[in-house]
């Protein structure tokens, strides 16, 4: 074999062989579902048999040869038993062993590769919306369970009353207390599918009762997990913003409960480079910190640049408002703002700062001259 193809295997086992999913694998997973989906439509099956079979075994192919890999690979880290009990290492699993073992077991070729259906699966450890759901779920799971006992106790309660007032009426739908559930689970879910009708009055009245109680329950369902996704991502964003906070020396004097205050204030800000973040004459309604990266400031006969730790746009919000100069990133820098109400709640509440800032400005004001 030669040289560059080997080294281009290595280089596709090595990516592999992470737990992330790689390009690759992704094509897999649409290319092979897709040809499950092909394989239940008789006359595309029927045209294109051959097609659909070598697409599905390519695909099986490339998530035992994955699952191989990764097996070695965590072996020789000595972490194998670590993946094998991890959501990624079990979906990795049953990728690779699903439809090898139905087919194993003698069950009809085009049933057994529906279980390919599973390869979707192999997705979800990557996709960070759902981790994130998943930790909203754990730290709101007593309101969600309370919700779903309230769910439980109103299609029981209802299932019965139906039961009781419909079922000499209509016997054959609402016969007994299972056959009403099924009503109330259609209509308190909001579904109503229509098969299902009561007919006396009083039998409608429960009905309407039901489809309110629905409405609330899912409007407090949906309540709870918008603010749960909310303060989620508030806690992300405070902790990032934390993290470049700390790095910045002018906070750093600061103590763990200033650092949290100010903190509350700033909101990051990622720019790739040559971007204009100030413009010449322009309101100014917030100052920068730079947490990383570097920004040059465009003085009249000469060029400023402000690196790590630096700030830069006080000038406006402490004189006439409008902005001195041009100020535009050098590089990929994540900037911290404080918005112009911040800075006046800032300046009042740490004075030090409120010094460093001002001094720092009658500097670069004594320097423009
Ligand atoms: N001489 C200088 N050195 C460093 N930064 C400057 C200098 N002059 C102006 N700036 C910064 O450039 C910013 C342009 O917007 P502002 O006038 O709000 O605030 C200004 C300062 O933060």
């Amino acid at each position: 074999m030669s040289k560059p193809l080997i080294s281009a295997l290595a280089q596709f086992a090595a990516a592999t062989a992470g737990r992330n999913m790689t390009r690759a694998a992704y094509v897999a997973v649409a290319v092979g579902v897709l040809a499950m989906v092909l394989l239940t439509v008789n006359p595309a099956y029927e045209t294109a048999h051959r097609w659909v079979d070598a697409l599905l075994w390519t695909c099986l192919v490339y998530f035992v040869y994955e699952w191989v890999v990764r097996l070695r690979h965590m072996t020789r880290q000595g972490r194998l038993a670590l993946y094998m009990s991890s959501s990624a290492g079990l979906v990795d699993a049953v990728g690779a062993l699903a439809v090898p073992a139905a087919l194993i077991l003698g069950i009809e070729p085009r049933t057994a590769w529906l279980l390919s259906v599973l390869w979707v699966l192999k997705v979800v450890p990557g996709i960070p919306g759902l981790r994130q759901l998943r930790r909203v779920l754990v730290l709101e799971s007593g309101p969600l369970v309370s919700v779903l006992v309230i769910f439980l106790m109103v299609v029981f309660l209802a299932s019965v009353a139906e039961y009781f007032l419909e079922r000499d009426v209509q016997p054959q739908t609402f016969g007994s207390v299972p056959a009403a559930l099924w009503w109330a689970v259609a209509t308190l879910t909001t579904t109503g599918y229509g098969d299902v009708v009561p007919v006396t009055p009083l039998g409608r009245m429960v009905a309407a009762l039901v489809m309110i109680s629905g409405l609330g329950v899912f409007g407090l369902w949906t309540g709870i997990l918008a603010t749960g996704f909310a303060a989620e991502t508030r806690r992300d964003n405070f902790l990032k913003t934390w993290e470049s906070v700390s790095k910045v020396p002018f906070f750093a004097a600061l103590g763990p409960a200033a650092i949290a205050d100010v903190t509350h204030m700033l909101r990051t800000m990622e720019l790739p480079a040559r971007t204009m973040i100030i413009r010449k004459g322009a309101q100014g309604d917030c100052m920068y910190f730079i947490a990383a990266g570097e920004v040059e400031v465009d003085l009249p006969g000469k060029k400023v640049r402000l690196g790590d730790g630096a700030f830069f746009g006080e000038m406006a919000l402490l004189g006439n408002n409008l902005r001195g100069a041009n100020v535009s990133t050098t590089k990929v820098s994540r900037l911290l703002v404080l918005d112009l109400v911040d800075f006046r709640v800032l300046m009042a509440r740490h004075p030090d700062l409120a010094e460093t800032i001002d001094a720092e400005a009658k500097r670069r004001a004594l320097e423009n001259k």
